[in-house]
């Protein structure tokens, strides 16, 4: 029986990758200097002193950010046996963004340039905003600029409850975001309005249209919800989801952000999922149901979205603690054959500068499938894990990366 987990842990660089200069990410490190921070005693909110990781020490992540970096992250203790496959990648796609990352895991880099909205005020044309507005029947628009989404909240969230105009923004990646009310605009008519944006934007090449509606009366109540919703262009070719469920009439499981982000190509079942445990949850059940050609793929977005964005250390700390110590659950339901795979999808160094992502490369942690354990070393793309899973599922193979099964 052929069944592979592939978790996704959103954000989780181990190391800066070497053309992170280009991006002002050099030194950058998720993990390196989370482990930095904890072992200083700079990290013990909610958690307390070095960052403890034993089970994903042992499937080998320090020894991957070893390898990643020339230097054991600090404070850390490394196992006495590694039981993993362990290695790190490096990212071939132009940007640092999620769908980037998540394509090219599945074996399709994205070797064009996204559009971007460059300018960190006034950011769109005018021409758009004149579109959107006619035709959503808006009285406006608040925000055009770069922001961090729970930011802009704190300063327009309230002025958007007045005017009834919605909040729109974006960042360094290629993204139209539209912040909004649950109740005050609607959740259902946020979700229209985007789907009016992602038309609209289509002939600027922008990556995602993001809905992030919020709940609060004030200022200091705003919360964003787990109703966001990523309104992705599609894969530019056949993902190794699609292949699997095309050609081997497989089932393709989407825990989470995963179909959004596959543009819900190759998608065969979704399972939403708000907040870290739920995600775990979910994983479990359905890989208790799951049958042969199976891949489940789960995607754990509030290590990005709740701690790396919001440059929260101690919050990044205690969220991958939460992780490891479900690790163990999920391991005693492999059968010997299944292929699980953790990795991430970019960086998002909640130490640096900004709140934007950063190039790192990612780590590749497997089990399972025959494979023994140690290095896999530097993988040239994360397009290594596509081609593995073809591999492993037989599929034809993908036009890029080397399979490491
Ligand atoms: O600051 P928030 O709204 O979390 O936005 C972040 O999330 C977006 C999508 O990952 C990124 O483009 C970044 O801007
Ligand atoms: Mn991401
Ligand atoms: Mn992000």
């Amino acid at each position: 029986m052929k069944r592979a987990i592939v978790l996704v842990l959103d954000s989780f660089g181990i190391g800066a990758a070497a053309d992170a200069d280009k991006f002002g990410d050099q030194g950058s490190d998720t993990l390196g200097n989370i482990a930095a921070a904890c072992q200083q005693g700079k990290a013990d909110i909610g958690r307390q002193g070095p960052l403890t990781l034993p089970n994903l020490a042992t499937l080998g992540l320090f020894h991957a950010h070893q390898e990643s970096t020339g230097q054991l992250a600090a404070g850390v203790s490394l196992p006495t046996e590694v039981l993993g496959s362990y290695g790190y990648a490096k990212e071939i796609s132009s940007g640092k963004d999620t769908p980037s990352g998540h394509w090219e895991l599945a074996g399709v880099p994205v070797l064009f340039e996204w559009g971007y909205f460059l300018q960190t005020e006034n950011s769109f044309p005018a021409e758009l905003i004149d579109d959107l507005v006619r035709q959503a029947k808006l009285p406006g628009i608040l925000g055009n600029k770069h922001a961090s989404g729970t930011t802009i909240l704190e300063q327009l969230g309230e002025e958007h409850i007045h005017t009834g105009k919605p909040v729109c923004y974006t960042s360094a990646d290629s993204v139209f975001q539209i912040a909004a009310h649950e109740q005050h605009f609607g959740l259902e008519r946020l979700y229209q309005l985007c789907e009016i944006a992602r038309e609209l934007l289509m002939p600027y090449n922008i990556g995602r249209v993001i809905a992030r509606p919020f709940v609060g009366e004030s200022a200091a109540e705003f919360a964003r919800t787990g109703n966001r919703r990523d309104y992705s262009i599609a894969p530019p070719a056949p993902t190794v989801l699609q292949k699997l469920v095309e050609e081997q009439q497989g089932q393709v499981v989407s825990i989470g952000k995963i179909a959004d982000i596959y543009a819900h190509v190759g998608i065969t079942r979704k399972v939403k999922a708000t907040g870290m445990d739920a995600l775990f949850d979910a994983t479990l059940s359905e890989l208790g149901r799951a049958g042969n050609n199976t891949l489940i793929m789960t995607n754990f977005v509030d290590f990005d979205s709740s701690f790396g964005h919001r440059r929260n250390i101690a919050g990044y700390a205690a969220e991958l603690e939460a992780f490891d110590r479900r690790l163990p659950e999920l391991l005693a339901l492999l059968a010997p054959d299944d292929l699980l795979i953790l990795t991430a999808d970019h960086g998002c160094d909640p130490s640096w500068k900004g709140t934007e992502h950063t190039r790192e490369h990612v780590p590749v942690l497997c089990l399972g499938a025959g494979l023994s354990a140690g290095s896999l070393g530097l993988r040239g793309t994360f397009a290594d894990v596509g081609q593995s899973l073809a591999h492993y599922f037989g599929t034809s193979a993908m036009d890029y990366g080397t399979s490491f099964l």
